[in-house]
């Protein structure tokens, strides 16, 4: 075996299986999405391929007319969903979602830290911004992304103060004293901001050292300073090489101008896998998958992606540069809007080919359409041109994707020396390598 730097996996456990028309296949298990014992036993069998972590993105939001087709974002609270997992495993790190938009920083540092002590120092958090859900929380519109950023800046600050107001070595459960804590150990963080007050200290006690690693997704510029002060990992959309390592190189820049390692900032692709023994029965599952895409909603996510409306143009026209609207227009998510412009003004591809591209179908993540082998490849090609640290792992199309990318692909990288074949710690900043 060569030695070679090891990549880090997380492994989805949003059921992306069942995208789509993927749900109606026999074996795909859609029974069980709200089941503890089938997520249990992924669990188990992703701990015992040595994953990093399990990976539990989420949205606050339910559009009724998403479940006629799919069970779209149906789906259980995350956090209390990883700490039904915790209980059946002992190793593998446990990343949750929890939104700075829509949560009070309270209840997230409580929260994360109750799961970090129920794991034994395993979780991870997510800290999204959000797209969607507004109205579910008295707020009338959605603030701009800036502003989204700015609060997150001010809510993980606030998170970090209460995770430091109750240390662990607090407590100290004397029976013959009777001294159950030392009451000055703990600080009210009194913290006055621009979106947030909040005097703590928080009601529970850090785990140890009270040290969570942090996730981060968006990467329009404000997404990325944040993310280049505070995360440790990054959730990348990145439906190509190129844009990941232009990713990767710009974060890395970003937190060393911000004073940190560069090495302490892992960029992590989404990579949606449709995997069968043959690349045959992979390309049928794809195209079972995707057999009712509609061109009139793909068109309409266009329109939402990048404010282009597409509505009159032919099939086989060409979308091209000078179509697309000013640079600044507000959009949902500039991440995904700038990854289908930057498509529009490098390929012009005809409106039926972009409707098919990743960058509109998808959530402009990374995809493999192959054998387990075919994505082993792919995996060690990205990593030998340093685009990503490693992967979040996106099984498609058949639950059968779960099965080979756990029985297959990883120790096929096991094999090539590209990932850990034995856990060589307890906490998930033990596997992520986090100081
Ligand atoms: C790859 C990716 C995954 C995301 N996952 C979630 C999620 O699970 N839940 C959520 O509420 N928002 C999610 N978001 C939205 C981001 O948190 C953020 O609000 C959005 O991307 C806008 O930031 P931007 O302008 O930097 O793109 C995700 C964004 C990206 C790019």
């Amino acid at each position: 075996m060569t030695t070679r730097k090891h990549i880090h996996i997380g492994l989805s456990v949003a059921p992306t299986w069942l995208m789509n028309d993927a749900w109606r296949r026999d074996d795909s298990n859609v029974e069980n999405v709200f089941s503890t014992d089938f997520f249990v036993e992924i669990a188990k069998r992703a701990e015992k391929a040595k994953i990093d972590f399990l990976f539990r993105p989420d949205t606050l939001f339910m559009k009724p007319e998403m479940i006629a087709g799919s069970p779209g974002f149906s789906s259980l609270d995350p956090t209390i969903q990883l700490a039904a997992l915790a209980e059946h495993t002992s190793k593998i790190g446990l990343v949750t979602t929890a939104s700075t938009t829509f949560y009070p920083p309270y209840i997230v540092a409580r929260q994360i830290q109750s799961l970090n002590i129920l794991s034994k120092g395993r979780v991870g958090w997510n800290i999204v911004t959000s797209l969607d859900g507004n109205e579910n929380f008295g707020i009338s519109e959605m603030p701009s992304s800036e502003d989204r950023y700015r609060q997150a800046a001010e809510f993980s600050d606030v998170v970090h103060k209460l995770w430091a107001s109750y240390p662990s070595d607090a407590i100290i459960a004397d029976r013959e004293s009777g001294t159950y804590g030392t009451p000055d150990a703990l600080t009210r963080i009194d913290h006055h901001g621009e979106f947030y007050d909040v005097a703590g200290p928080l009601n529970t006690p850090a785990f140890g050292n009270g040290k969570v690693p942090l996730f981060q997704a968006g990467a329009s510029p404000a997404g990325r300073d944040f993310a280049a002060s505070v995360a440790h990992a990054i959730f990348a959309a990145t439906p190509d090489p190129e844009v990941a390592r232009e990713l990767r190189s710009d974060l890395r820049e970003r937190a060393a101008s911000k004073g940190r390692d560069p090495d302490d900032i892992r960029i992590l692709p989404g990579l949606n896998m449709y995997l069968a023994p043959t690349r045959e029965e992979a390309r049928e599952i794809f195209a079972q998958t995707h057999a009712r895409m509609d061109p009139r909603r793909m068109i309409a996510k266009v329109k939402e992606l990048i404010a282009l409306d597409l509505t009159d143009h032919p099939m086989d026209a060409r979308v091209t540069a000078d179509m697309l609207p000013p640079a600044d227009t507000v959009v949902r998510s500039k991440t995904h809007g700038d990854l289908v412009r930057r498509l529009i003004e490098r390929d012009q591809p005809t409106v039926k080919d972009l409707l098919t591209r990743p960058e509109v179908m998808g959530s402009s993540h990374w995809i493999v359409v192959g054998t387990p082998e075919d994505a082993v490849n792919e995996i060690a090609a990205w990593a030998d041109i340093n685009a990503g640290d490693g992967i979040i792992a996106l099984p498609s199309g058949s639950h059968q994707s779960v099965e080979l990318f756990l029985d297959q692909v990883v120790p096929g990288l096991q094999e090539r020396g590209l990932f850990r074949t034995e856990y060589s710690g307890h906490t998930l900043a033990d596997h992520l390598g986090v100081k």
